[in-house]
């Protein structure tokens, strides 16, 4: 039998919409309590705070699901301070709408509650059964410079990923609004913004105003189609050390594209592309030894293939998130329109294979 996934994708939006809720008071708060990782990478009480509640929401619902989350506990464990800040945050932090709220089962019972749910993302993920991936906070540089970043949740079915949710505080609410242009790459965090994309494997992508309370209305959102691909506006990463650049601009240069890259953190890309406000996305490996993580992915991989694109690494390979917490079979990410997928492929492995 055919499953419709309705509760998920409406539990994954209300989650992600009330974590970025939370995100977004850290970010207005002076001390965004940062601790740096055994990676060195940043990591904020917002990200800590976004997965508690996310976790929880899911428990609530989905009991019987793994989850395979960024963050661990373990830090906050010996750092009261952080601890409490983050405790602080997650108690208070609730969408204003009851019904809402009631159905992510309400708040967390305390803070040692808390250190637990943080704690249950520990999944070695895989190809059997049900398993969620987040990312409470993608893009935490971004987030902490006042630019782009995406609270991100996909849910996997036997390594497919069937539902996606990227919330994007930091993105205007109108599709329209090309990258190209001055509103389009303001990455600001002014009022007004903020949109939520959604999918559902084989039923469309789709948008919708973030609220602070119930869903707002969506509309159905489509890759734009590419007429003239030197007129095509690509997207990367704003650290050169998690894409490379270089590589990026050889490849345009190929595909005849004179207009420069937009640079923007996180997931953000992915959103942008579905609803044509861009059309390609590039992630060149820097490193042959870095894995992509799932939960910098699965979200962004369901949405633009449902809005009608193609997401490859860069051999051609679709993304593989059977096989554990990273992308361990890829390198690397294409995202483009169906009708010029092969074309800019092409001058990816042209590019690459010259080196
Ligand atoms: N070496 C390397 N190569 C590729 N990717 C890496 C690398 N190191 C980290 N990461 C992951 O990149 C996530 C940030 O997303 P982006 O690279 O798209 O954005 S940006 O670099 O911040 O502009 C970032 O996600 P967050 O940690 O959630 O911010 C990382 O998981
Ligand atoms: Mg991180
Ligand atoms: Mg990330
Ligand atoms: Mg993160």
């Amino acid at each position: 039998m055919s499953h419709h996934y309705a509760q998920e994708l409406q539990i994954a939006l209300l989650a992600v919409q009330r974590a970025t809720l939370l995100t977004k008071r850290v970010f207005h708060e002076k001390a965004k309590g940062t601790a740096s990782k055994d990676d060195k990478s940043p990591v904020t009480i917002g990200d800590f705070g976004a997965q508690a509640l996310i976790i929880s929401a899911l428990r609530h619902s989905f009991p019987g699901d793994e989850i395979v989350a960024e963050e661990e506990a373990s830090a906050l464990r010996e750092n009261e301070g952080l601890r409490s800040q983050i405790w602080e945050l997650v108690k208070t932090t609730k969408l204003n709408d009851t019904s809402a709220e009631e159905q992510l089962g309400g708040g967390i019972k305390d803070e040692a509650a808390m250190l637990d749910i943080i704690d249950e993302g520990k999944s070695k993920g895989g190809a059997k059964g049900r398993i969620w991936a987040i990312d409470p906070i993608d893009g935490t540089k971004g987030f902490l410079r006042g630019g782009q970043y995406a609270v991100c949740l996909g849910l996997m079915v036997d390594g497919d990923v069937k539902v996606g949710v990227l919330g994007c505080p930091n993105l205007p609410v109108d599709d329209s609004v090309s990258l190209d242009t001055k509103a389009g790459v303001d990455q600001s965090d002014e009022e007004g913004k903020g949109v939520l994309f959604g999918a559902v494997q084989g039923q469309g992508a789709t948008s919708r105003p973030m609220s602070t309370g119930r869903l707002q209305g969506s509309k159905p959102i489509h890759m734009k189609r590419v007429e003239d691909i030197t007129q095509a506006t690509f997207c990367e990463s704003v650290e050169a050390g998690h894409s490379s650049q270089d590589d990026a601009a050889k490849i345009a240069q190929k595909l005849g594209i004179a207009k420069p890259s937009v640079r923007m953190d996180s997931q953000a890309k992915y959103g942008s592309i579905a609803r044509g406000a861009g059309d390609l996305y590039l992630r060149l490996p820097v490193r042959k030894d870095y894995q992509e993580k799932i939960w910098d992915h699965a979200a962004g991989d369901l949405i633009v293939r449902e809005a009608g694109g193609v997401v490859t690494d860069v051999e051609g390979s679709r993304l593989d998130f059977s096989v554990g917490r990273t992308l361990a079979e890829n390198k690397g990410v294409i995202a483009a329109p169906k009708a010029v997928h092969s074309q800019v492929l092409d001058a990816v492995k042209s590019v690459l294979a010259a080196k």
